[in-house]
């Protein structure tokens, strides 16, 4: 089996080392040359255009696109609608918006090309070794690439999930939970900083991730941030995000479905990434004029 992969970066490189170890070969494309120039060393072949990527591949034609969501993604598909054939199938294993990915699907049909939104988990690892894809398209053509899922993830790793959209949208749910579950390992954790007992973080991750209730990847993760800084002293607590946060919480509120922790967890995302807010100048400012109470002041150095 052939694919071209297009996008090189922390997943695309890291797939292509997963094929690669199932003996799928890959043609590869980036637009950085530097990816370009390492993925050599993976025994994929890397080509200096899309379009020399996509002559080499087989028919049908398998082309995976690891780039980040919107204008890029948009981009890569408005050049595969070109390139492409009939019969041949795109896979998008970014993160996508999962209308969007519903409009790439009808876009490429136009030319009848296939299209699957494979939404990938795992991280950075799973894109290395025994990855996790929750797959949407059209079910018979999915015959064609369940191969390469069955190579790439693990055991019960991989979902087809009903027409082109399904996979990104369930993708999008899972980084809803995601965020709540992170935010309340993060809170958890900051109780047990300002409590009065003094806890080894790193070994309170460590147990908790050995038969407690709480186990799980993430546990096992906070460990291992924990073990390279015992009290993280050396990261800011700004919390960005890439948009799938946004999303559920968007599609609650469209399907009326109350979703306070997701909800929550993207709004402290957001304020994570402001050193102060109007909102708390307004309801101090507010305090103080109807109640007398004490505000605190900026310092003449701070502006
Ligand atoms: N990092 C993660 O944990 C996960 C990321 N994803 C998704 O996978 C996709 C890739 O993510 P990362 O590898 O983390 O991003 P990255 O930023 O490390 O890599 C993206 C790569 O795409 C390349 N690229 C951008 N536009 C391109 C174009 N038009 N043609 C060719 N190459 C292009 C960039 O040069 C870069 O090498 C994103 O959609 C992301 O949301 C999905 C699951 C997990
Ligand atoms: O899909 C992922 C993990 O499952 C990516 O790491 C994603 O970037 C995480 O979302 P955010 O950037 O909004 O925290």
């Amino acid at each position: 089996m052939n694919i071209g992969m297009i996008g090189l970066g922390k997943m695309g490189m890291n797939l292509v080392r997963n094929l690669r170890d199932h003996e799928i070969a890959v043609a590869a494309y980036d637009l950085n040359a530097d990816a370009r120039a390492i993925v050599a060393q993976t025994g994929a072949v890397a080509y200096a255009t899309v379009d020399d990527m996509i002559a080499a591949l087989p028919t049908p034609k398998i082309v995976w696109l690891m780039v980040p969501a919107g204008y890029p993604t948009q981009s890569c598909i408005d050049a595969l609608a070109e390139s492409l054939s009939a019969g041949d199938i795109v896979i998008d294993g970014g993160n996508s918006f999962y209308r969007d990915s519903m409009a790439h699907a009808q876009q490429l049909a136009a030319n009848g090309i296939h299209f699957f939104d494979a939404g990938t988990s795992g991280g950075m690892a799973g894109a290395r070794h025994d990855g996790n894809f929750m797959i949407g398209g059209d079910q018979k053509t999915f015959a064609v690439i369940e191969p390469i899922f069955q190579a790439i993830a693990q055991t019960d790793g991989y979902l087809y999930t009903g027409p082109a959209g399904s996979g990104h949208y369930l993708k999008m749910v899972h980084n809803g939970i995601e965020y709540g579950m992170m935010q309340a390992i993060g809170e958890g954790f900051e109780v047990l900083a300002k409590s009065d007992f003094d806890y080894d973080n790193e070994a309170v991750a460590k147990l908790w991730d050995h038969g407690s209730v709480i186990r799980g990847w993430l546990m096992a993760l906070a460990q291992s941030a924990f073990s390279d800084d015992p009290k993280l002293d050396e990261l800011k607590g700004v919390m960005h995000s890439s948009g799938e946060g946004a999303w559920t919480v968007e599609e609650a509120l469209r399907l009326h479905v109350p979703t306070p922790v997701i909800s929550s967890a993207l709004m402290m995302r957001y304020r994570s990434e402001e050193d102060d807010t109007m909102t708390g100048k307004v309801v101090a400012a507010l305090r103080n004029q109807f109640g007398g109470h004490a505000v605190d002041k900026k310092l003449v150095s701070e502006g």
